[in-house]
């Protein structure tokens, strides 16, 4: 194992006064920003790390910065404390072509002035950069890059950026490991790092195995202090060769006309085996009436919120509490039900399918706008089980015209195969799915009303179908 690199670092003052207007107008145009329809008022800084001095061609600072946005646009309200990002600046005199779709902009004052900032992931010397940091568990100022050390890491593997539409950003290094940069950094554990390191430990061949990690201190991060837990801040993995997604797959079965329940089936089977993976790894606890109660709260507490943000939902508010409701009924008569850890956000573009037909999962993140803790809580195993039923239906209704019955019959086979693996059917508790399901649809109606509007009616679609049907 290499000799961990230390280097303690100071940042220029006045670095991001001197950016401010810049990101200002960068920030909220990224994929990955989560505070979309409020406009972003200042920043401040939660920690600086300078990973590169800034000589005449090239500089690069790590920062942790919290965007500050009013309550209500327009309104000038009271600012919430804002969320806290991951950026990586990138400083040079002048762009070269190839960078120029990485541009932030030029640097009119402060100790950058006359240079041009630009998202330093899209170039290979930054990247290259961070693997090598990661490879000989260096820390440079409060960045700490810690790896397993039974994995090895080859230097010199070549970076590329993944231009794919993500929450975060990902690097791929020579087709062999995958780094991904979480941009949103909350308190706590990250589950990203967390379960598949759990999963590792079990020996769960369905998820890749984290290679090596990066977090910040304590002290650098961006929770309320003082806070023991260092804060993820991105995970690199080994990269699945010449794979392809779930999703890519199912919308190419539909192109062709043809069905999806082998692979299906299939990714049932997989999602069951993770689970069971799951509760060998971390505890499992028993759901009684009243965690099912604040269950059933949550769930309806997101549908309220979501009609106000999405007044559309409205015409189906009550029917879709009606699921909540019913679940509420049978956990008063005293059912119960075994709660673990969950993927939490699971869609088919989640699993990966290697040349070879095997299915792998990935992005443990949960679903990223929730808060942590309450993603990291042992929930049933169903919960993922509908989110792969909304994902047939979201492909389903992908295409023009949409196919229905391809769906539904997607949706069998996966809870067949899930069956197969895991000893029950998830389809013997329709109370639950039908709850979890209406859950995932709410979800993604505001998703999809903050980040990808022309999508909306797809998830408005199945609030139509959820709020007028008792069971799935
Ligand atoms: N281990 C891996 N092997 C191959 N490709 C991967 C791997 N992990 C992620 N990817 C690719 O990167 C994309 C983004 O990864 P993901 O973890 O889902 O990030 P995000 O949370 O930003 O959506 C995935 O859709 C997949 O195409
Ligand atoms: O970026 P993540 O993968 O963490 O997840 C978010 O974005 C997803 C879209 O990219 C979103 O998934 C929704 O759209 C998918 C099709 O693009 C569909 O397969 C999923 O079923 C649907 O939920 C996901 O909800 C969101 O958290």
């Amino acid at each position: 194992m290499s000799e961990a690199v230390t280097r303690t670092v100071t940042t220029p003052p006045g670095l991001l006064a001197s950016l401010d207007p810049l990101l200002r107008e960068w920030l909220p145009r990224q994929r990955w920003f989560a505070g979309k329809g409020r406009p972003v008022t200042g920043f401040s800084l939660v920690a600086a790390t300078e990973l590169l001095p800034p000589t005449a061609k090239l500089g690069l600072y790590h920062l942790l910065v919290r965007a500050h946005q009013p309550l209500q646009p327009g309104h000038g309200g009271p600012e919430q404390p804002g969320d806290c990002y991951q950026l990586f600046i990138g400083v040079r005199e002048a762009l070269p072509p190839r960078l120029a779709p990485a541009l932030i902009g030029h640097v009119t004052r402060g100790p950058l002035a006359g240079r041009t900032v630009y998202e330093a992931l899209h170039d290979t010397r930054p990247a290259e950069l961070l693997l090598e940091a990661l490879r000989t568990q260096a820390r440079i100022g409060g960045l700490r890059f810690e790896r397993d050390p039974r994995q090895e890491i080859r230097s010199g593997l070549v970076p590329r950026l993944v231009t794919a539409e993500q929450s975060n950003s990902s690097v791929v290094y020579g087709d062999t490991f995958i780094l991904k940069l979480l941009r949103r950094i909350v308190p706590g554990i990250n589950p990203d790092l967390e379960l598949p390191l759990a999963l590792a430990r079990v020996g769960c061949p369905r998820v890749p195995p984290p290679t090596a990690w990066l977090v910040a201190e304590p002290d650098e991060a961006p929770g309320p202090p003082p806070s023991a837990e260092p804060y993820v801040l991105g995970v690199l993995q080994p990269y699945v060769q010449g794979a392809t997604d779930g999703w890519e797959l199912a919308l190419r079965e539909l192109a062709k006309g043809e069905d999806f329940v082998a692979e299906s089936r299939a990714l049932g089977r997989a999602t069951a085996e993770v689970h069971t993976a799951l509760t060998r790894a971390l505890p499992t606890v028993t759901l009684g009436h009243a965690q099912l109660r604040s269950l059933v709260a949550g769930m309806t507490e997101r549908l309220e919120a979501a009609v106000h943000a999405v007044p559309a939902l409205r015409p189906y508010a009550d029917g879709l509490r009606s699921a909540f409701t019913a679940l509420d009924d049978l956990a008063a008569e005293g059912r119960v039900w075994t709660a673990q850890r969950v993927h939490g956000d699971l869609h088919l573009g989640q699993c990966l399918r290697s040349p070879t037909g095997e299915w792998s999962l990935i992005d443990f993140e949960g679903e990223p706008a929730r808060p942590l803790a309450e993603r990291r809580m042992p929930q049933p195993a169903v919960r993922d089980v509908a989110g792969m039923l909304r994902s047939f239906d979201y492909a389903a209704r992908s295409v023009d015209p949409p196919q229905p019955d391809w769906a539904v019959r997607c949706r069998a086979a996966y809870c067949s195969g899930y069956a197969e693996a895991a000893g029950r059917d998830p389809r013997t508790d329709p109370v639950l799915l039908r709850a979890y399901e209406t859950d995932k649809a709410v979800y993604e109606v505001v998703y999809e009303a903050r980040h990808r509007p022309e999508w909306l009616p797809v998830p408005m679609a199945a609030a139509h179908r959820l709020a007028s049907s008792d069971l799935i």
